[in-house]
């Protein structure tokens, strides 16, 4: 099983964040987490990565039960690619793209422990597998919102993890540049040693052919976890982002349109 949790249950200051979630990845799925604001995502990337300890319940990642496990060891074998990763960097904007990829392989970001010359190599080959070789050398303040989207990603895929976290990777990325960057995590998910991805979204059509499995969160708890055919439904997708929506599939993705919404006055769900 890749990630295991059964009963986990989440509070922060007498707050119940996340309660009763039992949810199994397993080996070969591709997931996708979907939730209104303030449902439970990062909260829940948040446990699976030891950042955050579960009030109630057991987690197991990567087959390491937590509680007897090195969290530093297991991180080792997980990329996470988020908007609090991208912040950051903005205190380092002069380092060049090569760099911010290389300072994955010890997942830190100032060059504190030794960079071998194959670690360079495989930074570069990685910048060139995604088109990013013409701003390899550029510091990120030079990169696009798309390029410097692409290069974290690089940066978590230096290590090879087992498992990636990429948490609404597409942020301020204009249509094109979402397709690119959409377009290389499917490539990356089609390849024959693919990490098992959670891909956390606001937006459904961003759910590729690639992802197998959606988890539905809503107020902190599972409303529907299962293959994406089967959890991608009018009903269910209204139900979590609390309003009226109907779903199309094309091109193998699933694209919601919001019926008579605010006409109709939104669901908030109580
Ligand atoms: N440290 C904290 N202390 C108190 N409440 C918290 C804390 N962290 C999160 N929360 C609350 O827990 C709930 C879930 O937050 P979380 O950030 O996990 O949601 P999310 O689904 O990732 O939201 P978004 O889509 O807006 O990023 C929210 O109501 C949030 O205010």
């Amino acid at each position: 099983m890749v990630i295991d949790l059964e009963n986990v249950s989440f509070q922060k200051a007498k707050k119940p964040i996340l309660q009763d979630i039992s949810w199994q990845v397993r080996p070969g799925e591709q997931w996708a987490i979907l939730g209104a604001n303030g449902s439970g995502k990062t909260s829940l990337l948040k446990l699976i990565t030891g950042y955050e300890w579960a009030s109630a319940g057991r987690i197991s990642v990567l087959g390491s039960v937590f509680g007897s496990v090195n969290i530093h060891e297991l991180r080792k074998r997980v990329g996470w690619v988020s908007a609090s990763l991208d912040q950051r960097y903005q205190m380092h904007e002069g380092m060049p793209c090569a760099d911010v990829i290389v300072s994955g392989v010890h997942a830190s970001i100032g060059v504190h422990e030794a960079i071998t010359k194959a670690d360079g190599e495989r930074a570069l080959a990685l910048a060139r597998s995604m088109g990013l070789e013409h701003v390899a050398f550029s510091p990120l303040s030079q990169l696009s919102q798309g390029e410097r989207k692409k290069a974290f990603m690089a940066r978590a895929l230096i290590n090879e993890p087992e498992l990636l976290i990429l948490d609404e990777a597409t942020s301020g990325l204009d249509l094109s540049a979402r397709e690119l960057l959409l377009a290389e995590v499917e490539r990356m998910l089609t390849r024959k040693q693919a990490p098992t991805l959670l891909y956390v979204t606001h937006y459904p059509e961003e759910i590729l052919p690639s992802i197998s499995h959606v988890l539905l969160l809503k107020k902190g708890r599972v409303l529907a976890a299962g293959r994406k055919e089967e959890v991608l439904t009018a009903s269910l997708i209204s139900e979590a982002l609390g309003l009226p929506l109907t779903v199309e599939w094309a091109n193998g993705r699933p694209w919601v349109k919001a019926t008579t919404a605010f006409a109709h006055g939104l669901d908030n769900g109580d």
